[in-house]
């Protein structure tokens, strides 16, 4: 069993492939690399391209198109394994850390704004519509619930923070009551941070990222509604995805692990399960 802070080099040292000096064995690649020479480079491409997440066992100098993960940033590498869940069983809810079960498994935890999504993604997640309401207690929102997924790793939902009508109150509780837990949680892989990309950049989900990387908590952002694809008003979500990139990039010397979801659709349902096997695989060994 690893510190919480083991996987963090992946997410600090990470090596930036950029579009130019990235190297290409494979002739097929390069292929396509020369004819998009031609052409500009689409925003949306340039904007994938920038930083890709390089797993263990990968060497950035190999890394091909083919091994990046669609709709996002991240490389899969050779500890990516068996990503499915069979079978998903609640375990409990615990109001303090020193009360979360006490297992050696590995968990990630969920973490997000207030309706950006957690609970319909834990469902996309395992396939079922009712598993992460079956701890929901109206007004108790203080409470970290585990979910133990086929017998060796657990799914980790936890309170949302930012709430529209006690934004001070709901601050305060979450960062004592969360920093307990992930300063002190062993077997933290990593945090999935959602992020609704159906509304521009919010000061609270950048605080909450800047607070995991000061303490060295591997992150990986999880854009939660892009399905809501029609801008009426606004910007769509890839826009408000690359505005929340730029703003990150302004704090991270590498960035980490992204990916473009929706619950509704299932985009990027298996990518982000392959990308928590390989994580999970790498702390396991
Ligand atoms: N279009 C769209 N709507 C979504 C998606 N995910 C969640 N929603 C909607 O967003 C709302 C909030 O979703 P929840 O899963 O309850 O959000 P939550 O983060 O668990 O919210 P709290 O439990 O209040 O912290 C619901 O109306 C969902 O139907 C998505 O991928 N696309
Ligand atoms: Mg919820």
């Amino acid at each position: 069993c690893r510190p919480p802070q083991s996987l963090s080099f992946l997410f600090s040292f990470n090596k930036t492939i950029s579009h130019s000096t990235h190297k290409r064995p494979n002739p097929k690649a390069n292929a396509s690399a020369s004819s998009a020479a031609k052409q500009p480079m689409s925003e949306k491409a340039r904007f994938a391209k920038t930083v890709l997440f390089v797993p263990p066992g990968v060497d950035p100098e190999e890394v091909t198109d083919e091994m990046v993960l669609p709709g996002s940033n991240i490389v899969v590498g050779p500890y990516a394994g068996h990503s499915q869940i069979k079978e998903v069983e609640f375990v409990k809810s615990s109001s303090r850390a020193k009360d979360c079960p006490k297992d050696t498994r590995p968990e990630f935890a969920i973490l997000g704004r207030s309706n950006v999504g957690k609970s319909s993604l834990i469902n996309a997640l395992v396939r079922k519509k009712e598993v992460a309401l079956t701890s929901k207690k109206p007004g108790k929102t203080q409470l970290i619930n585990h979910f133990l997924v086929n017998k060796s790793w657990y799914i980790v939902d936890l309170p949302g923070y930012g709430f529209a009508r006690a934004p001070d109150s709901a601050k305060t509780d979450w960062s004592s009551f969360t920093k307990g837990y992930f300063l002190n949680r062993e077997t933290l892989v990593a945090v999935l941070l959602l992020i609704d990309a159906s509304v521009p950049p919010q000061r609270i989900d950048l605080d909450c990222a800047n607070w995991l990387g000061r303490n060295n908590i591997p992150m990986t952002f999880v854009f939660t509604k892009c399905d809501k694809m029609k801008a009426s008003k606004g910007k769509r979500p890839d826009e408000n995805i690359r505005d929340f990139q730029e703003l990150i990039r302004e704090n991270y010397r590498q960035h980490p692990p992204w990916i473009m979801t929706s619950s509704v659709t299932g985009l990027g349902r298996d990518e982000l399960l392959l990308h928590m096997s390989q994580l999970r695989n790498y702390w396991d060994q």
